[in-house]
Order: structure tokens, then sequence, then C-alpha cells
């Protein structure tokens, strides 16, 4: 993957199908994978699934999925022919969970499936008001083990846990970060943040960007910029 294109995933955070279109083709080609989220999916998203894929572009479905075994892995088994690459699923639904969405993903043309340790826009405060005492580093070590070991492909954590996890994983485990902000960028929502060229310094396999390029005022240029400093890194 020594493509900058095949590291940098933009987040479709859009109210419609057409809204996100439009920016798809404001891109003019130079992105190769799009991120549909929940607000998205459910404003209709599932049919861009298809739309997206016809026009050579690659899908990462990003619905975290939290509830019991029986029904993730159901939903995993909806999603198997949706046209998706990757699928998020929530580490913290537990093991069971995890191994029967990894099953349910067996079948042809399944998306990969990539567990959610700790979301980015939390920090330690955040995890200890829902009753976490650990790091974010911690807890998210944790569930990345348990993802892995219960046969889930990748996780989606911060840069921040990269390097660590890195250490402990097999090497093929993808590693995909969010709260990705260019230096100067605002951070919004996000509380475990690093720029494009320290995340793939410490061994993102692929960056997940939103804002910083949907709301940027030329954002083909501000896509470019990011895939310069993947290439450059
Ligand atoms: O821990 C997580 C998991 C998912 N996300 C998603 O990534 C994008 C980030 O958007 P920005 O605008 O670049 O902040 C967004 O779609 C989130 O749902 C995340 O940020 N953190």
């Amino acid at each position: 993957m020594n493509d900058p294109a095949s590291k940098l995933i933009v987040a479709l955070d859009y109210p419609s199908p057409a809204e996100a279109l439009v920016f798809v083709d404001s891109l003019e080609g130079a992105c190769r994978w799009f991120k549909i989220g929940l607000e998205l999916y459910c404003a209709g998203g599932y049919g861009l699934i298809g739309t997206l894929r016809e026009r050579g572009f690659e899908v990462f479905l990003d619905l975290k999925l939290h509830d019991i075994p029986n029904t993730v892995a159901g939903a995993v088994r909806s999603l198997a022919t949706s046209g998706a690459s990757l699928l998020t699923i929530h580490a913290a639904g537990g093991e069971a969970m995890m191994r029967a969405a990894a099953e349910a993903a067996t079948q042809p043309g399944a998306p990969r499936l990539l567990a959610v340790t700790v979301l980015t826009s939390m920090d330690a405060a955040a995890l200890e008001a829902i009753g976490v005492a650990s790091s974010p580093a911690e807890q998210v070590a944790r569930l990345a083990h348990l993802a892995v070991n219960s046969g889930i492909d990748g996780l989606v954590c911060s840069s921040a846990e990269v390097e660590a996890l890195r250490a402990t994983l097999p090497p093929a485990t993808l590693l995909v970060t969010p709260g990705i902000r260019p230096a100067g960028a605002a951070i919004g929502d996000q509380r475990r943040i690093a720029t494009p060229s320290s995340a793939i310094a410490a061994g993102s396999s692929m960056l997940v960007v939103g804002r910083p390029i949907t709301q940027a005022l030329d954002p083909a240029a501000a896509a470019r910029l990011i895939l310069d400093e993947i290439a450059s890194t």
C-alpha cells in the first residue's frame, strides 16, 4: 500500500447522498476511499455504497455495530453483499459479540471487520466518567487484543496508541486512525489527535479525515496536501 491514496479515507459526514456525491465529484478523483458513517447511512446512504463502487471507489461503512451477538451477526450478514470493503463494530460489545461478527463475515464478499476501541473524541476524563479507570492507552490495548483474539481484522484507534499496538499485534492487523488534524486545523470534538505525517510515522495503516477536507474552502487542494504529507513521510 505505497500509493498515498490507499491510505486516506475521507469521511462523508453529509445529511444526504446527493450532497455527498457533489462533494465526491469536487475532489476531482484525488481520493479513492470514502467512509459512510451514521449520519449519511441513516439518510439513505445504503444505496450510495453501490454508486460509489460503480464509480471505482472503495467504501468503509462506519456503523459501529454494538448489540447482543445474535443481532450483530445478523447485521453483518445483511451487509455482506453491500459492496463495502470495511465495516466497524464496537470492541466494547465483548468477545462473544466480536466472535459472532467475525464468523458472520466469513461469507463471500463480506467486508473486513474493524473493532472501534476507544473513540478518538474521548480522553481519560471521559473514560473515567463512564466508569473506566484505565488510561485511553490501556483501554485501547485491552480491547485491541480482545478483538484480534476474537478474529477481527483490524482496529480503529488514535495515532497515539499505534506504536504500542504495532509492537504486540500481528503485523497484518489493520490500524485505522481517525482524529487526524493537519497542523493548524480546527480540533472540534476530537481529543486524541495527530497530524497525517505523525500518524503514518507511528504505523497507521489508513487515516480517516473528515472536516479538515469537507469543510475546507478548496477540498481537492486540502486532500492533495494531506496526500503529499502522507507520501513524504
Ligand atoms: O474513534 C473514532 C471512530 C470514528 N470516527 C469517525 O471518523 C470521522 C472523523 O471526522 P473528522 O471530521 O475528521 O473529525 C467521523 O466520521 C467519525 O465518526 C472518529 O472520529 N473517531
